[in-house]
């Protein structure tokens, strides 16, 4: 069942169009990345959605019911939907108890503390309640805005880049956490980043943005094995060529991109390349072949050698 459905929304700043004619469906209990470089448009149309900003045309209903514009109300918002910021928005002098407590002031004692033993026990807080923000870690600062947003059980959390802060290991954990958070409470989300590995591993769904227009909206293993573009393709993992593939004939169906693990050593394979560098990342080796007048990237778990020639056979991702 859909939760929220975006039509033609547009949004236009002095003439610069942030958010041109998207249109979204996100069926609840889905998570969907917002994928674009810096001035895409995703902040803007995350606070469309919010209610937040003023669309120009466009409809937004959330379970069959229009998004009421700030226009036409005395506070901006939605009160089904939570908007996480940048800037982690906690009272810096509360603890982090008192940080989630404040969400659920209105409710019954025992209500209120029942819910905040829940959340904090979820989101792995318990130990820290007592904190106040600056004595906990970045990725607890997070998951403390995070279960503060979720506290009165929105229908729909919209998280702004909740990773950008932190370091890969953390960034891992957190996106572990986040997800099981998610899940735990069963809340629908939307959030924006500019990194894809974000997106991997986490969302349901993937909307790549670039100058305020939707490129391409499907599943994040749909858009990486069909990406409808080079742009799309480039910035949803590596290629391995960015200019027109001719390498032969019998690969004459291939697209105009390749990706690094589509191509595979293969002695016996009439293409042969040059290996042109060798760099060691960790699990793997990133290799530059030479094949014909093209430099190929492909990753190999056995180091090869500068200078080596060696055949490679090329796979269809699909
Ligand atoms: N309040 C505003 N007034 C004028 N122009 C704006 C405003 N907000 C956004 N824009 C413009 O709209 C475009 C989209 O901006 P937006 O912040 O939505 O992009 P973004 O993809 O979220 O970028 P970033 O990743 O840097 O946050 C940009 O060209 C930006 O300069």
């Amino acid at each position: 069942m859909s939760l929220l459905k975006i039509n033609n929304l547009h949004k236009s700043f002095e003439g610069v169009k942030a958010v041109n004619d998207i249109s979204i469906t996100l069926e609840k209990g889905r998570i969907l990345a917002i994928l674009g470089e810096s001035g895409s448009g995703k902040t803007t149309l995350l606070h469309l959605i919010a209610a937040l900003y003023e669309p120009d045309s466009g409809t937004l209903l959330l379970d069959n019911e229009r998004i009421t514009p700030p226009s036409e109300k005395l506070i901006a918002g939605h009160p089904d939907i939570k908007l996480v910021r940048q800037d982690y928005g906690l009272f810096p002098n509360m603890s982090i108890r008192a940080n989630i407590a404040y969400e659920l002031r209105y409710y019954e004692e025992n209500y209120r503390n029942e819910r905040v033993d829940k959340l904090l026990e979820i989101s792995g807080l318990t130990h820290v309640q007592h904190h106040v923000p600056r004595q906990v870690s970045g990725g607890e600062q997070q998951r403390a805005t995070i279960v503060k947003a979720i506290a009165e059980e929105p229908k729909l959390l919209l998280l702004d880049e909740p990773f950008s802060h932190l370091d890969a290991v953390n960034k891992r954990r957190l996106k572990n956490e986040v997800l099981n958070l998610i899940k735990a409470e069963e809340v629908s989300c939307i959030f924006v980043t500019h990194d894809v590995t974000d997106a991997y591993g986490m969302a349901d769904e993937l909307l790549i943005m670039q100058n305020g227009n939707a490129l391409q909206l499907g599943s994040p293993e749909e858009i990486y094995r069909n990406p409808s573009n080079q742009y799309v393709a480039e910035i949803t993992g590596e290629t391995s060529l960015s200019s027109e593939l001719k390498l032969s004939t019998q690969h004459s169906e291939l697209r105009t991109f390749l990706r690094p693990s589509q191509i595979r050593v293969s002695e016996k394979s009439a293409i042969k390349g040059t290996v042109v560098s060798v760099k060691f990342l960790g699990a793997y080796y990133e290799v530059i072949l030479e094949v014909e007048d093209f430099n190929l990237k492909m990753y190999s778990f056995d180091k090869l050698n500068v200078g080596e020639k060696i055949g490679i056979k090329i796979r269809q991702l699909d």
